[in-house]
């Protein structure tokens, strides 16, 4: 007898399969042994024959129902009502029943153990077992190596086995997808998507041959992986991966077009009086023409670029970005604002050129000179250890395997005298993004496929669905849009993290392959939401429902999720699986790192 069946004969018996079933929810008649257990969740398994070999079919319990006809009927229920029982019927007439959904099927034939499909229905009577550690063991030997544990099968201390593949080729010993994907977690604050997805990438990180880049706009990853912490050393000496932790203390600006972004936004001409979106812009070339003057041409003779002659109304050269931060730099935009030309150029009208104009006049340049450095510092070297620009970061994805670099963008890590809201936030992590999206396409052109996960979170806050309130926040929720269409194809998959499905672009959602769902989104538009994308299968939806919000629980919290795509080897069919989040990070690192 081979091990399987071994195994399986001594699994507990639950029920039979009962009728109506079909291949996509079977009926189960409950065995009176098994009626006081807890059934919602639990793994169970059945065998069958198909095409002459021995057949194993998974899946989770996701309803069990409870039916006594001979209580419905009115004489009865009159006497119920007057005696609160009655013994030959109450309780010993129940008849439970529960719903099964199939999520894999194994063949065990002459070639071993092999992945297969429920293409019949099983006679009713068929045995539905409670599926062991063991059977599941002796079902998944050629896939121990790749096994990662995130939870236990939902209300069972069964360990659920998940598979967080690679996107490069398959390699002996790591089984790679041959493509990227995309990953969503999703749940409402405090469901435990952060932690899960922490685990997720530490699935990931397994992989040599994988990079990982973390835009990490609350510092959460960042926090998990500092110095000496118990997932960092596992990262660097357990798996041999290089860990970088970067955060403004350490990024330089330098792209013309983000300086001129974040000047215009950063409150420093609003103090002049220039109010709108359009003259702040224009104000903002002005700016940066004088910093950068173009070169005289010798046709036009001494001509700066702004209209002036350069020889004699400013230093000549161009200051690059990095310098802009020096009081000589600030001295010679003051004194290009205070030109006419200038002024001409950010306003048509004369009225509001001349209010420019006596704003200028009154405006004490030392104090413009505070924000200006401000601004001015995000773009400097000065003071920065181990100071690095986005492009040069973002080449490491691409330039060594094993490669995880986190940014920190998060509020704590902000250096002083230095620019900072939510807005200039977006603007940087949308500045990463589009330079991620070009590293990939460079990388595609020179024929190497990336073997990439970029981890986002918050992502409904950078692709909200309505259109977003300011220009700036258009442009990351494009960039962020783009960069997922286009970047799969070249081996780079996202991983984004959101606490809401409904108010999440479509075109993320409509894009991602493996779906993570913790608590809260059972209810109102969130349920519409999770019910376009999970289809018509209610039985999961209502199984879902019943998770507990983890916040509120008496006894120890509990992070329930249920997930959908192909994530383990439990469900290549596509079904929906739940399980409770390991303990982070004793019980989690125990289970896959000792
Ligand atoms: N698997 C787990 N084991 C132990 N504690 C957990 C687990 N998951 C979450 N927690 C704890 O629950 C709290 C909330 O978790 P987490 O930050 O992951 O939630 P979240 O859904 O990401 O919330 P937010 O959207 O506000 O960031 C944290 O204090 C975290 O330590």
């Amino acid at each position: 007898m081979s091990e399987i069946k071994e195994n399986f004969d001594r699994t507990e018996k639950i029920g039979v399969v009962g009728s109506p079933s079909s291949t996509a929810g079977l009926n189960i008649d409950i065995l009176g042994t098994a009626v006081k257990k807890r059934l919602v969740g639990s793994l169970s398994v059945f065998h069958y024959t198909q095409d002459g070999e021995d057949h194993y079919a998974m899946g989770q319990i996701t309803e069990v129902q409870m039916q006594n006809v001979w209580t419905q009927d009115p004489t009865m229920r009159g006497i119920i009502r007057q005696k609160g029982r009655v013994d030959p019927i109450t309780e010993r007439q129940d008849v439970h029943t529960a719903n099964m959904m199939v999520s894999s099927v194994f063949s065990d034939g002459s070639k071993g153990i092999e992945p297969s499909s429920l293409g019949t229905v099983p006679a009713t009577g068929t045995s539905i077992r409670l599926l062991d550690q063991s059977t599941m063991e002796s079902l998944f030997t050629n896939y121990r190596d790749e096994m990662f544990y995130l939870g236990n099968a939902y209300g069972t201390s069964i360990p659920m086995p998940m598979w967080l593949k690679h996107f490069g080729k398959s390699q002996a010993g790591s089984g790679g997808v041959g493509e990227a994907y995309h990953i969503g977690v999703f749940g409402k604050t405090g469901s435990g998507k952060s932690v899960l997805a922490k685990m997720m990438v530490m699935g990931y990180a397994q992989h040599p041959s994988m990079s990982i880049f973390i835009l990490d706009p609350q510092g959460e990853f960042a926090g998990d992986l500092a110095e000496a912490s118990p997932l960092r050393k596992i990262l660097v000496e357990r798996l041999g991966r290089n860990v970088e932790i970067y955060d403004l203390h350490n990024l330089v600006l330098d792209d013309k077009e983000l300086f001129k972004r974040i000047l215009a936004n950063s409150g420093f001409f609003e103090e002049l009086g220039i109010i709108m979106d359009t003259n702040r812009y224009r104000a903002a070339n002005e700016v940066l023409k004088a910093l950068q003057p173009k070169k005289r041409s010798a046709k036009k003779g001494g001509l700066s670029s702004f209209g002036i002659d350069t020889e004699s109304s400013s230093p000549s050269g161009s200051i690059p970005l990095h310098q802009a931060h020096t009081r000589e730099a600030f001295d010679r935009v003051w004194d290009a604002l205070g030109l006419e030309q200038v002024q001409n150029n950010i306003y048509t009208s004369k009225d509001t050129r001349e209010r420019l104009s006596l704003n200028y006049e009154t405006a004490d340049p030392d104090e413009f000179y505070e924000r200006w450095r401000k601004v001015a510092n995000l773009f400097s070297y000065e003071h920065k250890v181990r100071g690095v620009k986005i492009q040069d970061l973002v080449k490491k994805i691409g330039e060594r395997q094993g490669n995880t670099i986190i940014i920190d963008f998060s509020e704590n890590n902000i250096p002083p005298d230095t620019y900072w809201n939510d807005s200039i936030r977006f603007i940087l992590i949308g500045e990463f993004l589009r330079t991620i999206k070009s590293e990939a396409e460079a990388s595609y052109r020179a024929k190497q496929l990336l073997n990439c996960l970029v981890v986002i979170d918050e992502a409904h806050r950078l692709a909200p669905r309505e259109d977003p309130e300011t220009e700036d926040m258009n442009v990351v929720r494009n960039s962020l849009i783009d960069a997922i269409r286009t970047t799969r194809k070249y081996g780079l998959g996202w991983m984004f993290i959101s606490q809401t499905l409904s108010s999440l672009h479509r075109e993320i959602i409509s894009q991602i392959r493996v779906y993570v769902f913790g608590f809260g989104l059972g209810w109102g538009t969130e349920r519409y939401a999770l019910t376009d994308i999970i289809g018509g299968a209610e039985d999961a939806i209502q199984l879902y429902q019943m998770f507990r919000d983890p916040q509120s629980s008496l006894g120890e919290r509990t992070y329930p999720f249920m997930t959908i795509g192909p994530i383990s080897p439990l469900s290549f069919s596509g079904t929906p699986l739940f399980f409770n989040a390991l303990k982070y990070p004793d019980e989690f690192l125990r289970m896959n790192f000792e």
